[in-house]
């Protein structure tokens, strides 16, 4: 079996088989019974704000020509001296002259203001009444720059017009710095995964956010497994009007689901010549929030796994492409966005499964029980290395350099597409890996002992994968690989041992289990978008 590998991407590439697109199509349907609409959450941006004067042309084109620079307000209780400036908000302690004490938020990091009433009180009637303005926007946490909170600026002055102004300012500033902001997601939510907080994580941590945004959202819970695939690969052009994208609440599962579905929905859609349709696909951006057990995905998207910096994350707009791995298997097509494994990691998902009651510590508990047994698995792996390019048709095409093999028993076989953070690898299973380079990881991890083992786990919580750590592991970068089991039967494994009597195991693409056992996959330059900001460094 030679490795196809694609000198060009088209959609037409992109049509999966196997996902039962026409039972999916006739499902739509069923759809309409999970569906749950979050409208108190969904104020249009557009909405006006609670405003009594008109706000002063002078303040809002001298804010956008110059810096505009306010006295007598007050910023979380304290006085300070404000400059309105094109890009946002500076100010300082009016007591203080050191430019340290300068704080500034632009426009591009807050999601509302808002006018509103000081709540009357025994300190109201002490002193003058103010009129007051809320900013909401976010801080990050000290020497953890990824990690952000929510933060209200409650702005106070004695003079209601300033107030109106800078309120009317600042939504223009918002305004105009929001882009890429969506301001309609479908959510995907399912509220089984991790310790069943999906619910949880969304009504307190990312509703609010995105109501504040002004963000429209349409809340879908799923109901059981590949029911997220389901709903997405049905999606309609009328359902996708004015959508910017999917949002996922839940572990990476659910996220997988999301990827498989669009990508069967974009195939259809290339397939069926609705160009309509296929345009509103490729305009999608996918979001992952997390509330799962492991959440590669969101960590590697978000560099955390705080959903509220997720939820931030997408209501700020911020994208980028990610690299997909097709791998077909006998089954037909499937898509990943973080990893292929065969072997360990395999053995211990599959196993785990049994155990998902116990929550993410069924991972811990499998995985040592595997551990113990170290069972190697002989296969036979072609890869390709490759140069990826990008032609002036801006179709992604791959220039193959060299054509390799590899056999041999291997306790581990991973095709690593994103780095993959999580909290067993702070890091990154494949540190230096990238979201979009076109390029995969390739970790072997030959057949060794279990003490061996556990060194390698404990380097790659550590450091990552990367080459020359271990002299039993071998890591590569490749655009396509062809992984063939030695132990299978012709028909695909049994998950236990082939013909051959010698042990098969199977696949885990990004957590989901394929039988396989013999693959070939490549990976396909930024092909979708996805919600993200980028790992901020301290
Ligand atoms: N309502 C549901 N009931 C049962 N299973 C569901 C339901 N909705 C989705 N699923 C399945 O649950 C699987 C696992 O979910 P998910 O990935 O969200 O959580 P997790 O496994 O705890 O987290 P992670 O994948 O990050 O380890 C999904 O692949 C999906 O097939």
């Amino acid at each position: 079996m030679a490795i196809q590998h694609h000198k060009r991407l088209s959609m037409d590439l992109l049509l999966p088989t196997g996902f039962g697109l026409e039972r999916l199509k006739s499902d739509r349907n069923a759809r309409s019974s999970v569906e749950t609409e979050l409208e108190p959450f969904a104020q249009p941006r557009s909405q006006p704000r609670p405003r009594k004067g008109a706000a002063s042309p002078d303040l809002l084109d001298a804010a956008e020509q110059q810096r505009q620079v306010l006295q007598g307000l007050r910023i979380d209780g304290q006085s300070v001296r404000l400059t309105l400036t094109a890009t946002g908000l500076e100010w300082a302690r009016a007591a203080s002259s050191a430019a340290a004490a300068v704080e500034a938020v632009p426009f591009s990091e807050m999601l509302s203001a808002e006018c509103c009433d000081e709540p009357p009180g025994l300190l109201t009637c002490l002193r003058a009444r103010t009129h007051q303005l809320q900013v909401l926007t976010f801080r990050r946490a000290a020497g953890r720059p990824c990690e952000w909170f929510p933060r209200k600026l409650l702005i106070e002055a004695v003079d209601e017009e300033t107030v109106q102004d800078l309120c009317a300012a600042i939504s223009r500033g918002i305004e105009g710095a929001s882009a890429g902001r969506p301001r309609s997601l479908l959510v995907l939510l399912n509220p089984n995964s991790g310790h069943r907080q999906g619910r949880c994580v969304w009504c307190r941590l990312a509703a609010p956010v995105f109501a504040a945004a002004g963000i429209k959202a349409r809340v879908w819970e799923t109901r059981r497994p590949g029911h997220a695939c389901e709903l997405v690969a049905g999606l309609t052009a009328q359902q996708l009007q004015g959508v910017d994208g999917i949002v996922c609440v839940g572990g990476d599962g659910v996220f997988h689901e999301a990827l498989n579905g669009l990508m069967a929905a974009r195939g259809a859609a290339a397939a069926a010549g609705d160009a309509e349709l296929a345009a509103l696909l490729g305009a999608l951006r996918l979001a992952h929030i997390p509330a799962g057990s492991t959440d590669a995905v969101a960590c590697t998207l978000h560099g955390t796994r705080r959903a509220f910096t997720a939820a931030l994350h997408v209501a700020l707009g911020d994208s980028t492409p990610l690299d997909v791995l097709r791998v077909d298997t006998p089954q037909g097509a499937k898509f990943a966005s973080c990893i292929a494994a065969y072997g360990f990691l395999a053995d211990v998902t599959s196993e785990a499964e049994q155990w998902r009651w116990m929550g993410p510590m069924r991972y811990d508990i499998v995985g040592a029980a595997k551990l113990a047994v170290s069972r190697a698995y002989p296969a036979r792996i072609r890869y390709l290395e490759g140069e990826v390019a990008r032609t002036l048709s801006k179709h992604s095409h791959t220039v193959c350099t060299s054509d390799c093999r590899i056999q041999g028993e291997f306790c581990s076989i991973m095709l690593i597409v994103m780095p993959c953070r999580s909290d067993k690898t702070r890091s990154g299973m494949a540190r230096f890996g990238h979201l979009a380079d076109g390029r995969l990881k390739l970790v072997l991890v030959r057949k060794c002992s279990p003490l061996q083992y556990l060194r390698f786990l404990h380097g790659m919580s550590r450091r990552g994968c990367s080459p020359g750590q271990l002299p039993y592991v071998t890591v590569l970068d490749a655009v396509a690989v062809e992984v063939t089991p030695l132990g299978s039967s012709s028909s695909g494994g049994d998950g236990g041992g082939g013909s051959t009597g010698r042990p098969v195991s199977c696949w885990n693409l990004d957590g989901e289990l394929v039988a396989g056992p013999g693959i070939q996959a490549e990976v396909h330059p930024g092909l979708v978008r996805v919600f993200s900001r980028g790992v901020e460094q301290a």
